[in-house]
């Protein structure tokens, strides 16, 4: 049963969130949001350890997590965007993490996420030689013009909303993340940056409640999730 290492983003500022403290560090019930996520990863039996991508100016965060997680926790730096992040994690990975070894990533604004999505994701795609969790697309989908007015509605067969862990192989998401960044092009997950070296990541279906925490709506639902799976 292969084991994975995890890089977990969160060095964002929360804009959309608003407020002055970045949203990974706001309370969730009695602990960071950040600490949920990183405690639902650790608790994980294929997760080997977690690499922590935190802004430069974090005061010291995550600081005496390693006794409380029990799983090896290492810490580096972001960069302006989530891609620069997750690329600075993969090279700071220790080196007995090698170039096909496959690599988990997973939103820190992520903290519903169910272990049994992550076994089957980790048992579908890396044989696949990579993919990510994926819901599919529920609502029908508007295309706008530049007052806000529709003007098609886009077909919503085979149209998915990408989640996260996605999962690939060390090396060449670390190439390809670092050839998109060299062209210039913004890479908003992992999958984007492998489609474009030329991969087919493969879509593995999770659960829709593995939501983002990107405005205070989504805080107070997650919450709620958690506590009806923390029963
Ligand atoms: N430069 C960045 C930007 C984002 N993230 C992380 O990537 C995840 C998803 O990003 P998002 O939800 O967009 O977070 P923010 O960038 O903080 O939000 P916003 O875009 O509203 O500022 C979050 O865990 C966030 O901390 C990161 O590590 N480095
Ligand atoms: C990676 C991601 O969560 C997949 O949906 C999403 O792309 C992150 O986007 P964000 O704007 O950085 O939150």
């Amino acid at each position: 049963m292969s084991r994975h290492w995890c890089v977990v983003p969160a060095a964002g500022r929360g804009r959309r969130f608003g407020g002055e403290v970045p949203k990974q560090y706001l309370r969730l019930g009695e602990k960071p949001l950040l600490l949920h996520t990183l405690e639902r990863l650790a608790a994980h039996p294929r997760i080997a350890g977690l690499m922590l991508v935190v802004a430069a100016d974090d005061a010291g965060w995550a600081q005496g997590l390693v006794e409380v997680l029990g799983k090896p926790l290492l810490r580096t730096c972001g960069g302006a965007e989530r891609a620069d992040s997750v690329l600075a994690g993969l090279r700071a990975l220790p080196d007995s993490v090698g170039p096909v070894d496959c690599v988990l990533v997973h939103d820190a604004a992520r903290p519903c996420v169910r272990p049994q999505d992550i076994s089957r994701l980790l048992d579908l795609a890396v044989p696949a030689g990579g993919g990510l969790l994926a819901a599919p697309l529920r609502d029908t989908l508007k295309r706008a013009d530049a007052q806000s007015r529709s003007v098609a509605t886009e077909p919503r067969e085979s149209r998915w909303r990408a989640l996260t862990p996605q999962v690939f192989p060390r090396a060449a998401l670390q190439a390809a993340l670092a050839d998109a960044s060299a062209a210039g092009i913004a890479i908003t997950d992992e999958a984007m940056a492998m489609e474009r070296a030329g991969f087919a990541p493969l879509l593995v279906e999770g659960a829709e409640d593995n939501i983002k925490v990107t405005t205070p709506a989504d805080l107070l639902l997650a919450e709620f999730l958690l506590a009806k799976m923390e029963r």
